[in-house]
């Protein structure tokens, strides 16, 4: 579309700028943006010219030529970098867009290749960065520059992962979303970036030949995908480091360390709950179904432990804020409360929502550790997988407290049997506090004669309505398969120092299983043979570490063949680890949750593909750093997991367009203007 003078408006509207505006939006209209950029856009380009326009004096883009550039030609309404300054902290999408305006030179009447939403803006308002010299320049056309940041990637470790490696890609980077060429914001890297505290991981090599491919031609929601990720990374440093403040129970380990031959029986004492003649344990006829909500909660102000309906659902509200992109920027970012409202005009549908954080899971795959089993080279981490970002700051911290809740009713004596156990004194650095629901598990023979394995006749809690709903998140989100869904769960609370000794969890439990890690990441070793070297301290031949917020999901050989332990963890750290029980071992008093029946994935759009899965290529236990052809051969026979999604799911980068179509159209947006 050409657009030279002044162009009549049909409707009548005579504001040189408003008719600019629609020329845009017909522009837009022309592009081919996907569901989720083309609103955001028009919104954007609506907020820019109306509300933020009203009463400045309108620049002479009238008599603009094609070319024209009304930022920089005028002071009026892009000059808004105080505002933008100002409203750090709060909006940062607001000063995405302002401070794009005020700082680069955006030539939006000529439509050629400016980045109207440039990323650096953000992070450099944020004041993450300081490099924003780029702005309007296009340098995702024809490099791969975003993907070119594996030391980036390692630098972040420790910190907020994405976040860092987000402000590093961004830095470089102008996004140029009218142009949409060659652009790649989708970087593996935020995948990568996780990996970089397992010892002696290489970094993927293999993976760099993905790095210049350009997914954003064909994907132009990514930018989208990328902003959010930029939101939400941002926010979730901070709000992390307040669930990491926010701990309300603490526990002393008073006693001394007791030396047992074997840590598997003290694993079982502590796995089980409480011996069940054990006076320690508290048993309280009252279940936790059955408990009064007001009164169970009187202790605790921030969770409705019994809320029928759990407040954790983020994706389903929005907040009235002035603009769609601070819709979704608070959604992601912040999630919000079930009261707030839709904004009038707004055109992000819950289910788009959804859509965008959906498509920022991140998901590890194939990890690869070779041992040698029974002789043959074999993959121990086969089956082993890791999502990222399946559950926001705020939700992690709405489970923090909820689990905390939970504790508190425990230690009144308020859950039902054997649900709550705390370790002994005596098992400092041998135990951790745990909450059994669904099922009684003993990872070992019990004192009382039990064996090791799900207690049928042992009363516990039924699953609670907030972690029913963290399993309806995983199961819809693909993090677990529809043929395995939960039932069953195990809450650990770690204090600092705490583990688990090696174990591997029995076939009591369908595979694959779960473990949602909180509070602080920490190491998990596995290893077909792991030694304990003394409490707490255990030997292993691969470790891998577990994000904050992270799933990992754990099936075929790295459920079978490996055992698996956390050594005593370095500060407080809260997992909750969900598994479906065999038919044949439910225990007797067990009614299947109509509430987890017949749960069923998302559908992804097409324009919401997920980053691809990574090889983390662990160093060979006994094998140098190069495979054998056997070992490649171990390698290469992952893949049998039942938990493997379909290759049109989850197709690889750059492979931007999945093999089949979406299957229905039930996640369209509304139309554009
Ligand atoms: O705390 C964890 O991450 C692991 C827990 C575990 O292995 C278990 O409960 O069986
Ligand atoms: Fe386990």
């Amino acid at each position: 579309m050409e657009f030279s003078g002044h162009m009549p408006d049909p409707a009548g509207v005579d504001d040189p700028l408003l008719v600019l505006l629609e020329a845009l939006k017909l522009k837009l209209l022309s592009q081919d943006f996907c569901q989720h950029c083309r609103p955001l856009l028009v919104n954007c380009l609506d907020n820019l010219f109306k509300g933020k326009y009203d009463g400045i004096p309108l620049p002479s883009c009238n008599n603009s030529e094609s070319g024209t550039d009304i930022c920089s030609g005028t002071s009026s309404s892009f000059s808004l970098s105080e505002k933008t300054l100002e409203s750090v902290g709060k909006s940062v999408d607001v000063s995405l867009r302002n401070g794009n305006c005020s700082e680069s030179s955006v030539d939006i009447c000529s439509m050629n290749s400016s980045s109207l939403y440039s990323l650096d803006n953000n992070l450099a308002s944020a004041g993450e960065i300081e490099n924003n010299s780029e702005n309007g320049t296009d340098i995702c056309s024809g490099t791969s520059s975003s993907f070119s940041s594996s030391e980036k990637t390692l630098e972040s470790v420790g910190k907020s992962v994405d976040a860092s490696l987000l402000n590093g890609n961004c830095s470089e980077s102008s996004v140029d979303i009218y142009s949409m060429n060659s652009s790649s914001l989708y970087s593996q890297d935020n995948n990568l970036a996780s990996a970089g505290e397992i010892d002696g991981v290489s970094l993927p090599t293999s993976n760099s030949s993905q790095s210049s491919e350009d997914i954003c031609s064909e994907n132009p929601s990514c930018s989208l995908e990328e902003l959010a990720k930029s939101l939400e990374s941002i926010s979730s440093v901070n709000l992390q480091e307040q669930v990491t403040d926010s701990s309300h129970v603490s526990f002393n380990h008073l006693g001394s360390e007791v030396p047992l031959d074997d840590e598997l029986e003290v694993l079982a004492v502590v796995d089980n709950g409480v011996l069940s003649d054990d006076p320690v344990m508290k048993k309280d006829s009252e279940s936790l179904s059955s408990v009064d909500p007001q009164e169970k909660v009187a202790d605790s102000s921030h969770v409705s432990v019994n809320s029928p309906e759990p407040s954790f659902d983020h994706l389903r509200s929005e907040v009235a804020l002035d603009d769609e992109l601070n819709e979704v920027s608070a959604v992601v970012e912040k999630g919000v409360s079930d009261d707030t409202v839709m904004p009038k005009g707004s055109s992000l549908f819950p289910e788009q929502i959804e859509q965008i954080r959906l498509s920022q899971v991140g998901r590890k795959k194939e990890f690869i550790h070779i041992e040698r089993i029974h002789g043959k080279a074999t993959n121990i981490l086969q089956g082993l997988e890791l999502h990222t970002q399946v559950f926001n700051a705020v939700e992690q911290k709405e489970i923090v407290d909820y689990v905390y809740s939970l504790q508190h009713m425990g230690q009144k004596g308020q859950l039902k049997g054997r649900t709550y156990s705390e370790p002994k004194k005596w098992m400092h650095r041998k135990g951790r506090v745990t909450m059994q629901f669904g099922c009684c598990y003993n990872y070992a023979a019990d004192r009382n004669g039990n064996p090791p394995g799900i207690i049928r006749g042992a009363e516990v809690d039924a699953l609670p309505p907030l972690f029913k709903t963290m399993i309806k998140r995983m199961v819809q989100w693909r993090v677990l398969p529809t043929t395995c869904v939960p039932n069953s769960c195990v809450v650990n609370i770690y204090e600092e120092g705490d583990s688990i000794p090696p174990h591997m969890d029995l076939h009591n439990f369908l595979r694959p299983f779960c473990t949602v890690s909180l509070l602080s990441e920490c190491n998990m070793l596995f290893g077909s043979h792991l030694k304990v070297v003394h409490a707490g301290k255990f030997a292993g031949s691969v470790s891998i570490p577990l994000p904050v917020g992270s799933v990992l999901i754990v099936s075929s050989h790295s459920a079978d063949l490996a055992k698996h332990c956390i050594p005593g963890v370095p500060a407080k750290r809260i997992s909750i680890t969900f598994r479906r029980m065999d038919d044949s071992k439910l225990p007797f008093t067990f009614l299947p949750d109509p509430e987890l029946q017949g749960l069923k994935p998302l559908i992804i759009a097409s324009s919401a593909m997920s980053p691809v899965q990574q090889v983390w290529h662990l160093p060979l236990a006994h094998c140098g750093s190069q495979l054998s052809s056997e070992e490649s051969e171990a390698v290469g026979e992952t893949n049998t997991s039942p938990f493997n999604l379909g290759e049109d799911d989850f197709p690889p980068l750059g492979s931007s367009k999945p093999k089949n179509k979406p299957r229905n159209n039930e996640n369209q947006s509304k139309p554009l203007i």
